[in-house]
């Protein structure tokens, strides 16, 4: 016998796979003292598949702290739902709500620990307000300091401990009371890089290991690159560009995802060049060019094909292969000359190759 043919409606099949919807999201700050409301989020949309990582990226005061909020109740939306697992987090009642909290979980940029209490008190605390009996608040405490990597430090205090390990604590906190969503707050930003590579391999493991889905706000394009599947870009308190983040990173649309994704290759640019990287082109400037080459293309062979097709001196100033979400993903940086009938012969011909690129600037 044929199963029965699904006649769900958008929406609705959209809640049901969606661990967090954001439907027409509005949120305005009435505004106190005489100053005028703050419109902090307009028009949000946005589908958290379950048991994804999605990352949220912005400026400073773009409104990711405000989205976050909404989501765990904190804020309520002016307009439009905020639904969690299916439940409409505005409807909930006040005792409701500290229910819904229990399911979700938070991590933040300052881990906010108890100084007082070990890293085992720390991740017993949300138990214990539960009303747990203390054994079964040990069988769950201890093998969450497993999961982390913090079983040997459990009796040490928050001041005895280095940034990424109360991180690890933060994480095993979040994870005590068993929640299916994880919301991380700029949970690296205190970090240096080599430990918040650690603590978002932490999280990859964590949402494999528990189906954990995880919902960051950053202004790190490093951070959505390592960890996240899919990345809204918010922008003045608008999405602005928003999808899977290997087709963001090699099809960025909005100039704000571009400024982002240049900020992460200027980190990577020798020194020399960086430092002398302007925004307008003058005489004798050389034009730099990121280009993106995603999936099988071979760069030498292309590169000098545009090379011996133009007649033009091309220098390769970074190369660079990597991975996002499992699949190859280069990036080249070039220098040509800078003037404007060459720069757009150099870009036409490389989009011809179907490949994209970008004008980082000139040196
Ligand atoms: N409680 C509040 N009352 C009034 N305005 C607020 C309030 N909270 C935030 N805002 C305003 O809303 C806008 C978005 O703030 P939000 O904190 O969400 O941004 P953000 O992207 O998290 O910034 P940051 O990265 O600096 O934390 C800002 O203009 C901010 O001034």
């Amino acid at each position: 016998m044929n199963a029965p043919v699904s006649v769900e409606t958008t929406p609705r099949r959209l809640e049901a796979a969606s661990a967090i919807l954001f439907e027409k999201v509005e949120k305005t700050y009435s505004g106190r003292h005489g100053q005028n409301p703050v419109t902090a989020l307009s028009d949000i949309s946005l589908a958290v598949p379950e048991g994804a990582i999605v990352g949220v990226i912005g400026r400073s005061g773009a409104g990711k702290s405000t989205l976050i909020r909404l989501v765990n109740g904190l804020e309520q939306p002016t307009a439009g739902r905020v639904v969690v697992d299916g439940v409409d987090i505005g409807a909930l009642s006040e005792q409701a709500l500290r229910g819904q909290r229990r399911a979700i979980g938070m991590i933040f940029q300052h881990f906010n620990l108890l100084a007082r209490r070990t890293a085992y008190a720390n991740v017993a605390l949300p138990l214990e307000i539960a009303g747990l009996p203390q054994r079964e608040i040990k069988s769950r405490v201890e093998p969450l300091l497993e999961l982390v990597g913090l079983a040997d430090k459990r009796d040490r205090y928050p001041a005895e401990l280095s940034g990424g390990q109360k991180q690890r604590v933060g994480i095993a906190r979040a994870l005590a009371t068993q929640p299916r969503v994880l919301l991380s707050d700029e949970a690296t930003s205190a970090l240096d890089p080599e430990t918040t590579n650690q603590i978002l391999a932490l999280l990859r493991k964590v949402n494999a290991e528990l189906k954990l889905t995880v919902l960051l706000i950053t202004h790190e394009m490093a951070v959505i690159k390592a960890v996240a599947d899919k990345v809204a870009v918010i922008d003045g308190g608008r999405i602005v560009e928003e999808g899977s983040t290997y087709e963001v990173f090699a099809h960025p649309r909005h100039a704000t995802t571009r400024s982002f994704l240049s900020a992460l290759t200027g980190a990577n640019l020798p020194p020399y060049v960086a430092d002398r990287l302007k925004a307008e082109p003058g005489p004798g400037r050389d034009a730099l060019i990121r280009i993106v080459f995603t999936g099988g293309h071979a760069t030498d062979p292309v590169l000098s094909r545009v090379a011996r097709l133009l007649s033009v001196d091309i220098n390769i100033i970074q190369a660079q292969v990597d991975e996002i979400a499992g699949r190859p993903f280069g990036v080249i940086v070039i220098s040509v000359p800078g003037d404007a009938p060459t720069l757009s012969a150099v870009t036409n011909a490389v989009e011809r190759l179907k490949l994209s690129s970008e004008v980082l600037g000139y040196v």
